[in-house]
């Protein structure tokens, strides 16, 4: 018989006001000496509505935090859901539907199909899952994007910004309960990176997405809503309503403190 998740983790409410959330949440790599312990016992609930930014040093357990949050990874140890669907112990074939239906993905690499135009690389994930798009909910998007005048462009007619708000598009297109953003604009000049900032941003004001966005750049943190910092795999501090300055500082103490660790 399978125990709901409220049952086995006491003091956990239902999804209400959570886009995502994380209990005990544990992940090593490897077995024996070799393990990484890449995320240890993490909590963390990703507030509905908001743009939450995911910082810390590289192998601090950001991408790992997303892709087990977005059930692209199996967890070793925890609870993880997704509003209120427990997807740790889905089987993949469930994960997948889940996946496509319920979350939206933005890569560095945007990831377009040469061949389809911007508009066939925006509903391509709706056209795979067979279902019809909600053509007021695509118009909005491609107009808060920008898009109208692109939509038969294929990619290589298009710049590394626009390229980059199809990508954005595609994410939306769906209109998932939650959107997983691995460095948006790691590729991206910063006019360019910029402008998917406002458009995420946008998304969250205008279109009450939730976002997810993991990044190395305060002045891409200063964006969101609330910015969680990882350390060795554990959420170590957070910030509401940051600035570019403000998390650079707290970068600067956080590298402070682990080299006098070090000592
Ligand atoms: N498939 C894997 N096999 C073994 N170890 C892994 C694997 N994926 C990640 N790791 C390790 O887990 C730790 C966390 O990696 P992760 O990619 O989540 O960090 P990150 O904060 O996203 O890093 P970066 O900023 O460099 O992208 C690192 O020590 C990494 O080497």
């Amino acid at each position: 018989m399978s125990t709901s998740a409220a049952e086995r983790a006491p003091g956990v409410a239902p999804g209400d006001g959570f886009a995502a959330r994380a209990r005990g949440l544990t992940k090593a790599y490897g077995t024996g000496e070799t393990t990484v312990l890449a995320l240890d016992s993490v909590d963390v609930d990703i507030a509905r509505g908001r743009f939450t930014a995911v910082m810390g040093p590289s192998g601090s357990g950001k991408s790992t935090l997303m892709h087990c949050l977005a059930g692209l990874d199996t967890v070793s140890a925890g609870q993880v859901w997704l509003g209120d669907t427990e997807i740790t112990g889905l089987k993949d074939q469930e994960l997948t539907r889940l996946r496509r239906d319920r979350i939206g993905f933005m890569f560095q690499s945007f990831n377009l199909i040469p061949t389809l135009n911007a508009r066939e690389n925006i509903t391509l994930p709706i056209d795979i899952a067979g279902r019809r798009p909600d053509g007021e909910w695509l118009d909005r998007v491609i107009d808060t994007l920008g898009l109208r005048d692109r939509l038969r462009h294929r990619p290589a007619q298009l710049s590394g910004g626009q390229q980059q708000r199809v990508a954005c598009a595609r994410a939306l297109a769906s209109r998932p309960e939650l959107i997983f953003a691995d460095e948006p604009t790691g590729n991206l000049d910063s006019r360019a990176g910029l402008e998917v900032l406002g458009f995420l941003r946008e998304s969250v004001d205008r279109l009450g997405q939730t976002v997810v966005m993991v990044t190395h750049d305060p002045g891409a943190a200063a964006h969101s809503d609330l910015v969680l910092f990882l350390a060795d795999g554990r959420i170590v501090d957070e910030m509401r309503q940051p600035t570019a300055e403000s998390v650079l500082e707290r970068m600067k103490r956080f590298d402070m403190s682990r080299a006098a660790g070090k000592d």
